[in-house]
């Protein structure tokens, strides 16, 4: 079909033919492999500064439910790491597989994950547009935190109950007061590479910043991501979102960084 996705006819292994840059030199995801990463000690602690952070709304945009905030000044940053200056918070997002099976994007040592949460951030301190920064090779920064299932998260529930709201492709729904904090892990040990959007356009504008922890999450938290759905309400085809994941890509000569030994 003429556009993307996760299925067989649009899937991550033809994206390439719309999107040559899929086979480019900085693709993402990628397996980071731990025993390879070089531990830097000049890179800084990360710093999420959220507390003012104006979540707006959130919806399905037919890849995945994304929840949007209010970019127009510096109120929700993250700093540190190898970013050159504060980079401002735009979406978060999630990728996930189906029952039972994994779904996120990079993997540690092979090893990959139930699901894993992307925040997007971007360089307004030297692009005037998002549109802009997401075409310049230091343009975005997305902080990649993996999911593993076990007990309840006790937070993941205001993004869960909110989920029947945006079940179909093209539904919005307002998603105020959400502070993203509460998805973090306790460690804010990372790994740092230079890479992708995992999805088109696949522009090679990301400084991934990976965190080791995982968040626990229950198997019936997943569940209810798996209950959206890629098509519009009035498309004939249902089918249920889930493994919209792209797999990782090859380094290609990329050293990734680790700020812990
Ligand atoms: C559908 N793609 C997501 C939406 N975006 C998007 C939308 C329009 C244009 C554009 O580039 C010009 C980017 S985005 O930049 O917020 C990101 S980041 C990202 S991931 N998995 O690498 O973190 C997926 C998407
Ligand atoms: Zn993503």
């Amino acid at each position: 079909g003429s556009t993307w996705g996760y299925g067989e006819e649009n899937g991550p292994s033809l994206w390439h033919k719309d999107y040559p840059v899929a086979q480019g030199s900085r693709q993402s995801p990628i397996d980071i492999v731990p025993s390879e990463a070089s531990f830097d000690p000049r890179l800084a602690p990360i710093q999420l500064s959220y507390d003012q952070c104006t979540s707006i709304n959130i919806s399905n945009n037919g890849h995945s439910v994304v929840v949007e905030f209010d970019d127009s000044d510096d109120r929700s940053v993250i700093h540190g790491g190898a970013l050159p200056n504060p980079y401002r918070l735009r979406q978060f997002h999630f990728h996930w597989g189906e029952k039972g099976c994994h779904g996120s994007e990079h993997t540690v040592a092979g090893k990959a994950f139930v699901s894993e949460l992307h925040l997007v951030h971007w360089n307004a301190e030297k692009y005037k547009t998002f549109g802009q920064a997401a075409q310049e090779p230091d343009g975005l920064s997305v902080l990649g935190i993996f999911l593993e299932t076990g007990d309840d998260h006790r937070w993941l529930h205001k993004i869960t109950d909110a989920l029947y709201m945006v079940k179909f492709k093209g539904s919005v729904s307002d998603f105020k007061g959400f502070n993203p904090k509460c998805l973090l892990p306790s460690s804010l040990h990372f790994w740092t590479y230079p890479g992708s959007l995992t999805t088109p356009p696949l522009h090679e504008s990301v400084i991934w910043i990976v965190l080791k922890e995982p968040i626990v999450v229950s198997e019936k938290q997943m569940g209810k991501f798996r209950m959206l759905v890629f098509n519009g309400e009035e498309e004939d085809l249902r089918s249920r979102m889930e493994n919209n994941f792209r797999s990782p890509q090859p380094l290609k000569g990329r050293k990734v960084l680790a700020s812990f030994k």
